[in-house]
């Protein structure tokens, strides 16, 4: 794995989100950063301008020494300026607008190439990464990371203006922004760390929004809509939802307040009855004119932009706290996720003589499964995996796979550590039946197709893989045949049944072999068919599994005894392997495992 935990999440990377944003954009898009700080920077003159012109007409006014054409020619100037600032805020807004959708999407494909890259599964149920994945999207606080663009824009606008009002102010006297500077930045920085607080509680509070989360979709979506319902736990969902989302919400609660809500607008009261208490003596005593009182005067309502802006700083802190999340997760697997993965492309005819498992141990975090598990199976020939629930037979399947490697041991083709091969292009030489395959909400066609995804996917490119699955016994009454949608979620579209689905997920392995790959493995194939469907499959299992090493997980014995050879596991070990007669020969757990199967068999045979 990465090495990508929770614990890397301190408040400083957090800060650093602002950082990272702006070291984004030119990535994102140079011109656009380039028309965007062009604009802040002319948005910041134009202000600086309005309050010169503003105070230039009111000068005029007051003083007449003019002339009606000067007056007219500082109105004219006054007003071209303040139009300028208004013709161009829609601007700032276009193109922040737009650069923020491009760092949504850029950061978007960040994380989704971050969680697909690495060549294991090991990092998908790591708690720390599941997290990190939804902050990446902003869901801990609720805005999405392009958001820190259009604050970022009106942010640097609001300090360029308020740094020019400053400027403005010090050219009537010197020191007179310097209080007022120190008070808006001093309750800047105060209400910036509180907002700092709220995001690390948010960001904290991940894991019961999650769990929150969790329950409002099973609430609310199709998938538990069934059992939800039947088993009546409508209630229990409703508070477990209640209870998390309180709890992720006491988190955020709590950020004291107290030093920018009491002391904030003392300062800030203090600070301008200095600087206004000067003004009044410098006007009364005609040391400052109409002109220079009228620009001290704008400039000090202008110099608030130095301040706390509320939704814009809010927005910023809360929107640019996901992208260190998105980039972290955009790391993901940058380092080598798996041991070694290797790089040899394997030979197309692998295997040409056996797999092997030698002295193979593995473990998930919280458990120990294989505890140096042999193992060998012939090329070309059926092995099935028998065991009890929970000994390991998937986990055997995930690691010939690649899906995770050993921690000890190794796993040979034809004498080559799997570790060494390419894993993309060994995992071309396999066509697996996972235990829990998905089933897809596309079309029949993607969904068989999905087992080689260059193939051709004409209608007759499937007849094979449909004929042996058993597809063809529904596929004539799918409205749109190959292209019906297998989810009622969408227009034109069906469900299909446990064991039609099943039959999917056969033929798109199937698929796969017809198109190169090697081994077959059939995990719990025919949990849910009914007895013909099971038929069909034994009928064709030899056809089905010619010239291919095929790897068979089941608990159903009748089919379990159509492979060459079995294995028992049991304690992380094969403790029995042979073929069926072998194994019932022997007497051990197999032969009891078989009897006790097919007993109610034989009794109602005798009744
Ligand atoms: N992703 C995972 N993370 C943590 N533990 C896991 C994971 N997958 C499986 N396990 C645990 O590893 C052990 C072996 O699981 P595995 O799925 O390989 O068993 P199995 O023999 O296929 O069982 P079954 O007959 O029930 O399908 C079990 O105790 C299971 O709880």
């Amino acid at each position: 794995m990465a090495g990508l935990t929770g614990t890397e999440v301190t408040p400083g990377r957090r800060a650093s989100g602002v950082l990272e944003v702006i070291r984004l954009l030119p990535r994102v898009s140079l011109p656009l950063t380039v028309a965007l700080t062009a604009v802040v920077l002319l948005q910041a003159l134009l202000s600086s301008g309005f309050m010169l012109a503003g105070a230039a007409v009111v000068a005029d006014v007051a003083s007449r020494a003019a002339g009606d054409a000067g007056l007219a020619l500082d109105l004219a100037v006054f007003i071209a300026v303040f139009v300028a600032r208004l013709a161009l805020t829609p601007v700032l807004g276009m193109i922040s607008g737009e650069l923020a959708r491009r760092l949504n999407a850029t950061l978007g494909q960040t994380t989704l190439e971050g969680a697909l890259r690495p060549v294991g599964i090991g990092h998908l149920s790591d708690p720390a990464i599941a997290d990190r994945i939804q902050l990446a999207q902003g869901l801990a606080t609720g805005y999405p990371p392009g958001d820190a663009v259009t604050s970022l824009a009106r942010l640097a606008s609001s300090r360029l203006n308020g740094l020019a009002a400053a400027i403005l102010l010090a050219t009537v006297e010197w020191w007179l922004p310097l209080p007022l500077a120190a008070a808006w930045i001093t309750l800047s920085r105060w209400r910036l760390r509180e907002v700092r607080k709220a995001v690390d509680a948010e960001e904290e509070s991940m894991p019961a929004l999650r769990q929150a989360a969790y329950a409002r979709d099973l609430a609310i979506g199709d998938a538990a809509a069934k059992e939800v319902r039947v088993f009546g736990f409508q209630d229990w969902l409703h508070d477990r939802f209640t209870r998390a989302w309180l709890a992720g919400m006491d988190a955020l609660a709590g950020s004291g307040r107290l030093p920018s809500r009491v002391a904030g607008p003392a300062l800030l009261a203090l600070s301008h009855a200095a600087v206004f208490a000067y003004l009044a003596f410098a006007v009364s005593g005609g040391r400052l004119g109409v002109e220079p009182i009228t620009v001290a005067l704008q400039a000090i309502a202008a110099m608030g932009a130095l301040g706390w802006i509320g939704d814009i700083q809010w927005m910023l802190a809360q929107a640019s706290a996901a992208v260190p999340h998105a980039l972290a997760v955009g790391r993901l697997g940058v380092e080598a996720e798996l041991s070694r993965p290797g790089t040899t492309a394997p030979d197309e005819r692998l295997p040409a003589q056996e797999i092997r498992f030698e002295d193979v141990r593995f473990g998930y975090p919280d458990r120990p499964v294989l505890k140096g598990l042999d193992l060998s199976i012939p090329a070309g020939s059926s092995l099935a995996i028998v065991g009890m629930n929970g000994a390991g037979k998937s986990t055997l399947i995930k690691l010939l796979a690649r899906l995770y490697d050993p921690v000890s041991g190794r796993i040979t083709v034809d004498g080559v550590d799997l570790r060494t091969l390419d894993p993309l292009a060994w995992r071309r030489q396999l066509a697996i039946v996972f235990q829990d395959f998905v089933r897809y909400e596309l079309s029949l066609r993607d969904n068989v197709g999905f087992g080689r995804l260059d193939a051709d996917r004409s209608n007759g490119a499937f007849d094979r893989a449909a004929k042996l699955s058993g597809l063809n016994d529904f596929l004539p009454r799918l409205p749109a045949g190959w292209d019906t949608p297998l989810s009622r979620r969408f227009e034109g579209g069906t469900d299909l049944s446990g064991g039609q689905w099943q039959r999917v997920a056969l033929a798109r392995a199937l698929f796969a072999v017809e198109h190169g790959a090697r081994v077959l493995v059939l995990d719990e194939p025919t949990a849910n068919l009914d007895v013909r469907a099971e038929a069909q499959i034994y009928e064709h299992f030899l056809e089905i599994t010619r010239g291919l090493t095929t790897i068979l997980v089941s608990h159903r014995f009748a089919t379990v005894r159509l492979a060459d050879r079995i294995c028992v596991i049991d304690g992380g070990e094969v403790i029995e392997y042979g073929s069926h007669e072998e194994l019932m020969a022997l007497d051990g757990r197999y032969a009891h495992l078989f009897t006790l199967q097919s007993a109610p068999f034989r009794e109602a045979r005798h009744v």
